[in-house]
């Protein structure tokens, strides 16, 4: 038996669009006035999979899902759910879950009248509507919570009990806008693996929205980066972080050093010095991007650099170094390798931890 079989899902109702995409964005506009929330954007979600959707505040990433979901109407584009246009189609007929930042529970019923809501909403018969409050209780890890009232649930327990609750009507589609953006960070961390489990485990279709990329890319299968309205780039998390197309994603993702660069024959002539071009870079100008990790501490290095500060990042220290000439730089160092603030550092570069940004 399957576990979305196990988790007594029924029949799928979503039918495959003719290439597989359940959910499409066909040039997708929405205005508010004489801003573009929303322009023109070009996105496919295939069936099972899990996308994160981010982007800084105001770059469209909500009105994105109020598009989807029917809550926000286009102004111009289509939205089409297992190949059909859904223009017509009202919010609640969609067949899309939501779950929300604040997760608003039903203060006044207990934990099985929230999770049963869409079923009863659906008028699926009482004893079916309990197998399903029970099933999926189990599955977020709260068995035995039917009857507890909600006001005496933790932060993360009304985050499975609201999950429960999106689930029940086996949406399929299921849209998460900044799903665990309350809770702590430790917590996070944890439930966001164990949702990455759970939909894998259901096969569940994801549109998820957040503003931490820690937690997007934990999450998805592909990760969509907004900018303005527009799609800055999608490709897979490790895609994206390896190769941030532009100097935008880079420095959304956190990445700082960037510089210009002339490459001629292979080799990047910057500011830090001549560092090797990544194969099949262009001859020109460009901005050129070195990762952390390929700012190499050592005695050996060319570049000399005196340590400007340390931040202990878990498993590893961030040190920012200020070289004689160009913009600061940041190596990720092991712990104990770790130079001291004022200490005096050479560099050298990683040719495969350097990137030419595009835009
Ligand atoms: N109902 C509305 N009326 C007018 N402008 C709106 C409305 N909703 C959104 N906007 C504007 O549209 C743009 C995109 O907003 P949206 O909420 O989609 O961004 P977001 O990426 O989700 O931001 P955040 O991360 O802050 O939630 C913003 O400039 C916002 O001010």
């Amino acid at each position: 038996m399957t576990a979305r079989a196990a988790a007594g899902t029924g029949a799928r109702t979503a039918r495959h669009a003719a290439d597989g995409a359940l959910l499409r964005l066909d040039a997708a506009t929405v205005r508010f006035g004489a801003r573009t929330a929303l322009d023109a954007v070009d996105l496919d979600v295939a069936e099972h999979e899990i996308v994160s959707v981010l982007g800084p505040s105001g770059s469209g990433k909500s009105t994105l899902l109020r598009a989807v979901a029917g809550l926000t109407a286009l102004d111009g584009g289509r939205v089409l759910l297992g190949g059909a246009d859904q223009r017509d189609v009202p919010a609640h007929r969609r067949g899309v879950g939501l779950m929300f930042q604040d997760h608003q529970l039903f203060p006044q019923r207990d934990v099985g009248g929230n999770v049963g809501f869409g079923p009863r909403m659906h008028k699926a018969p009482r004893e079916q509507r309990q197998r399903r409050v029970a099933e999926l209780l189990d599955l977020v890890g709260l068995p035995g919570a039917r009857s507890r009232s909600v006001a005496t649930l933790s932060g993360g327990e009304q985050q499975r009990v609201a999950l429960a609750r999106a689930l029940a009507p086996e949406p399929r589609l299921l849209m998460l806008d900044e799903p665990l953006g309350q809770l702590d960070r430790s917590l996070r961390e944890r439930l966001v693996v164990e949702l990455r489990q759970l939909f894998g485990r259901l096969g569940t279709t994801v549109l998820a929205v957040t503003h931490d990329q820690g937690e997007a890319f934990a999450l998805a299968d592909r990760v969509v980066l907004m900018r303005d309205g527009t799609i800055a780039q999608t490709g897979t998390p490790l895609e994206v972080w390896q190769y941030p197309a532009s100097e935008f994603v880079a420095r959304f993702l956190g990445f700082e050093n960037i510089t210009d660069a002339v490459v001629t024959d292979g080799v990047a002539v910057t500011d830090w010095g001549r560092l090797p071009a990544p194969a099949g870079a262009p001859d020109g100008p460009c901005r050129l991007l070195v990762r952390p990790t390929g700012v190499l501490l050592s005695a050996e290095g060319v570049l000399r650099c005196e340590v400007a500060a340390r931040t202990f990042r878990g498993g590893h220290v961030a040190v920012r170094v200020r070289p004689e000439r160009g913009p600061l730089l940041e190596a990720e160092c092991a712990l104990r390798a770790a130079p001291r603030e004022g200490e005096r550092v050479g560099v050298a570069f990683d040719p495969e931890d350097i990137v030419v940004l595009r835009g």
